[in-house]
């Protein structure tokens, strides 16, 4: 199985190092606005303040990444970091998204008519 850290390229200065991670960004900001693209849902689909932040779900995200992380050859412990850092950010902005389809007209939880 080829592992991700079997793929980094070695380097002999910064503007291959710079290189290689100017690739894998045009590779991660496409799937992190994807994924913030499902905050929206989920702001749309929980419609309460008090859903948005779930520990158990963060938890489960945790638990997951950093296996998966080992086993690409990559740092658990910098996974789930990053992972955390990373959800904190989705959840701010789930919440600004809830409030911007509050603003828009979507009705409370319990104000359905
Ligand atoms: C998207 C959700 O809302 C929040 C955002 C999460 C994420 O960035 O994956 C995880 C847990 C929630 O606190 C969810 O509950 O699944």
């Amino acid at each position: 199985m080829s592992r991700a850290i079997d793929k980094v390229k070695n380097c002999s200065n910064m503007q291959e190092v710079r290189a290689g991670v100017n690739a894998l960004d045009d590779i991660l900001v496409p799937l992190l606005v994807e994924r913030s693209g499902y905050m929206t849902q989920a702001a749309k689909v929980k419609n309460n303040e008090d859903l948005v932040r779930d520990e158990a779900r963060i938890q489960t995200i945790v638990d997951r990444v950093r296996p998966m992380a080992q086993a690409q050859g990559g740092n658990p412990d910098l996974m789930e970091r990053l992972y955390r850092a990373m959800m904190e950010c989705y959840i701010d902005y789930e919440h600004q998204e809830l409030a911007r389809l509050r603003a828009q007209g979507l009705k409370p939880q319990g104000e359905q008519p």
